[in-house]
């Protein structure tokens, strides 16, 4: 049976983005594992995959497509791959873009971001930030337009398909796009039913931008926060609104989530490793849910952002100073309370 074919979106600049990729932050998978659930993605239907400087697998990934291409199944063309500029690369995005392009080997990427809005200083001869005697990263104040510049003379140069932002704020998302002669085009972020993101993709749609929904699934296994009587943890997978839809539809729970944001208008790349699941994860095109269904979504009040950054919490840049200090001001009232401890 042939694999179904995923939609697409079509960029501000007339590029085709598939709704649905694969995430690959898989930090202590086995390098033959990944290698393999490149191959069960593509057999799968995939067509997008994502990665950056920061996962660390570029290499990988970029062995694992090339194999796979030589098979005669798929060509370059027929695969959308996106990287990212590590945080401490603001300083030379030029050589961070070559290095994305060499490990991957290949002549173009059709997605370029800038992954973090915290920019920081490398240390010199290491793939990694320079730290604080507090244990966060050095801070660089490099201006967002200024890596930018570097992104555009890629784009025209064909290097780089298109230009996307991942993390930035409302405001920081607006200033770029003002600043920016080739405008961005899309924007990652975390993006699920427990932070659904309405006003930032709002301002996505208003400035002719494509929205990615990252963690999707609520990164699974990632708990905010432990304290001796609370546990604070945000698993989509067993909200009961998306078990009872799992019931009803007869598909998974993470079916649900998916095909949930992907009725949005938002497309999204779901991470797994494990071939059944990477299979369940693009089994979303046989099934939708009702209006009032994803009304049933809109109405959910839980708030969790699990990705806070806490290695810049405080860079002048750092975006999202409410949700910081919402976790600070929980952290310390358990504290007060009994023991706790921050586990992410
Ligand atoms: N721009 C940015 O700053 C960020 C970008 N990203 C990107 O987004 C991708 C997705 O986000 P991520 O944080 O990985 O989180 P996800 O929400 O995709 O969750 C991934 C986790 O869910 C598990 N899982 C996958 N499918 C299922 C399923 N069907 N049922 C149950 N569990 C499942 C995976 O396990 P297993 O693999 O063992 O199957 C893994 O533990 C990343 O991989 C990365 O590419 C993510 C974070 C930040
Ligand atoms: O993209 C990402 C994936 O996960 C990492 C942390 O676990 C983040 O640093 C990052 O932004």
């Amino acid at each position: 049976m042939s694999p179904p074919a995923i939609p697409m979106t079509t960029l501000s600049n007339g590029v085709k983005q598939p709704q649905l990729g694969f995430g690959t932050s898989a930090a202590g998978t086995a390098e033959e594992q990944l290698y393999k659930a490149v191959h069960t993605a593509l057999d799968a239907g995939y067509r997008y995959i994502d990665t950056a400087e920061r996962y660390k697998n570029e290499a990988l990934l970029g062995r694992a497509i090339k194999d796979y291409i030589a098979t005669g199944k798929l060509t370059r063309e027929d695969i959308f791959i996106t990287s990212k500029l590590p945080f401490y690369g603001h300083a030379d995005p030029a050589f961070y873009i070559e290095e994305s392009l060499r490990k991957l080997d290949t002549p173009y990427l059709d997605m370029f971001m800038i992954h973090w809005s915290m920019p920081g200083v490398k240390v010199p001869g290491k793939d990694e930030g320079v730290r604080q005697e507090n244990g966060e990263y050095a801070h660089d104040l490099t201006p967002f337009i200024d890596t930018w510049r570097v992104f555009e003379k890629y784009y025209k140069e064909g290097k780089i398909r298109s230009l996307g932002v991942c993390n930035l704020n409302e405001e920081q998302l607006q200033d770029l796009f003002d600043k920016a002669e080739i405008k961005p085009h899309n924007l990652q972020i975390e993006c699920h039913i427990f932070l659904p993101q309405y006003e930032m993709h709002a301002l996505c749609k208003k400035l002719n931008m494509t929205m990615t929904a990252y963690a999707p699934l609520g990164s699974r296994g990632r708990t905010v926060f432990q304290a001796a009587d609370a546990v604070v943890e945000a698993d989509p997978l067993t909200f009961p609104l998306v078990k009872q839809l799992s019931e009803k539809y007869g598909k998974t729970p993470a079916q649900i989530l998916i095909r949930q944001v992907l009725q949005r208008g938002i497309s999204t790349i779901p991470k797994s490793v494990t071939p059944s699941r990477i299979i369940e994860n693009i089994s979303v095109f046989d099934f939708e849910l009702t209006e009032d269904e994803m009304a049933q979504f809109a109405a959910i009040t839980t708030r969790h952002r699990l990705f806070l950054f806490d290695a810049a919490w405080t860079h002048p840049f750092y975006p999202w100073p409410a949700d910081r200090d919402a976790f600070w001001a929980a952290r310390d009232a358990a504290i007060a309370a009994g023991t706790a401890s921050v586990t992410a």
